[in-house]
């Protein structure tokens, strides 16, 4: 099973200094990942590694310390009742097509002054107290993670030579989505219980920055040959992975690769995806030059696909 995706360094595109050749080199060698695998380590990505270890630490304590009284005062709540939203929160998925694992969601804010009750996506986010810097490092985190994201983003502009404010204005306010992810050990000596993981799937925006804890063979990724390969963690590295509306923004040139994660291990794993979603009200419909079809996501909002996606993933 031999490791397929590529290991880009970023610092010639980040460093200021560079010459736009360099900057291009750089960006063209995402494009073609983009292209060919659409997923890739990316190292020397000015984030610093700090705050990784914190968010890291602190998805663990969380796990491991919350109180069952905590995780059901975060339990995400429909919309339209109270204070729900169907998307903010904390859920314990069982089995099925999304596996088995423990999560917690923070969107970015918005404007909410009309609820609550809430419509779908506009509650707010209930942050964990358990550690109490939760929050605190939290948004830190997410800071540096927009301003990675929107650099990738330029840099894809650059390879695919399109005005980078016609990308850049439809991510400029980004509906990202913080993930913290547990996924249980595997009890040896409890014969019924399941392996946790995550059902094989693409993601849904438009890129995903992966940070996850060292343990290696968990996560896999489907490959052009036909098989799945595992794409463990590198330290210092980010993977980061394509959505599937980056996919038709670009007409299928580039590709959003399913995935899944099969954690069979006797130590359990923590895993915090930054999906780097499109603006609320952004389009759907490609920016690179059409060829003349017609696509069934024409004109639709992003927010519209949102709403559509929750109401399709709500876990009873
Ligand atoms: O936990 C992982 O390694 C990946 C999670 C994932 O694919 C997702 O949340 O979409
Ligand atoms: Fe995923």
């Amino acid at each position: 099973m031999a490791l397929a995706l590529p290991i880009i360094d970023f610092s010639p595109f980040l460093d200021p200094s560079s010459t736009k050749a360099a900057k291009r080199t750089t960006a063209f060698e995402i494009d073609q990942a983009c292209r060919n695998v659409g997923f890739f380590y990316l190292s020397n990505h000015g984030v610093d590694p700090k705050i990784m270890q914190q968010m890291l630490d602190n998805a663990r304590t969380f796990f491991e310390r919350a109180s069952p009284e905590e995780k059901r005062g975060l339990a995400i709540k429909d919309a339209g009742d109270g204070i729900g939203d169907s998307s903010r929160g904390f859920q314990r998925v069982e089995g099925g097509l999304k596996g088995t694992h423990e999560a917690v969601d923070m969107f970015r804010p918005v404007d909410n002054s009309e609820g609550p009750p809430y419509q779908v996506g506009f509650g707010e986010n209930q942050w964990p107290q358990t550690p109490n810097t939760f929050r605190n490092t939290a948004e830190q985190y997410i800071d540096s993670l927009f301003l990675l994201a929107t650099e990738i983003v330029r840099a894809i502009a650059t390879a695919l030579e399109v005005d980078e404010t016609v990308l850049l204005s439809r991510v400029d306010k980004s509906f990202w989505n913080l993930r913290i992810i547990g996924y249980e050990a595997t009890d040896e000596r409890n014969t019924t219980s399941k392996v946790s993981g995550i059902g094989e799937h693409t993601d849904f925006g438009i890129l995903t920055l992966l940070l996850t804890d060292p343990q290696p063979g968990s996560l896999q990724v489907w490959s052009k040959n036909g098989e799945w390969v595992a794409a463990d963690p590198i330290p210092g590295c980010y993977l980061i992975n394509l959505g599937d509306m980056l996919s038709k923004w670009t007409n299928g040139i580039y590709v959003s690769t399913k995935h899944r994660v099969i954690h069979n291990s006797n130590q359990a794993r923590v895993s915090i995806p930054f999906f780097f979603d499109p603006n609320m009200d952004a389009i759907i419909s490609p920016f690179l030059p059409l060829d003349r079809n017609t696509h069934e996501d024409d004109g639709i909002l992003f927010r519209e696909k949102f709403v559509n996606s929750i109401k399709y993933s709500i876990v009873t």
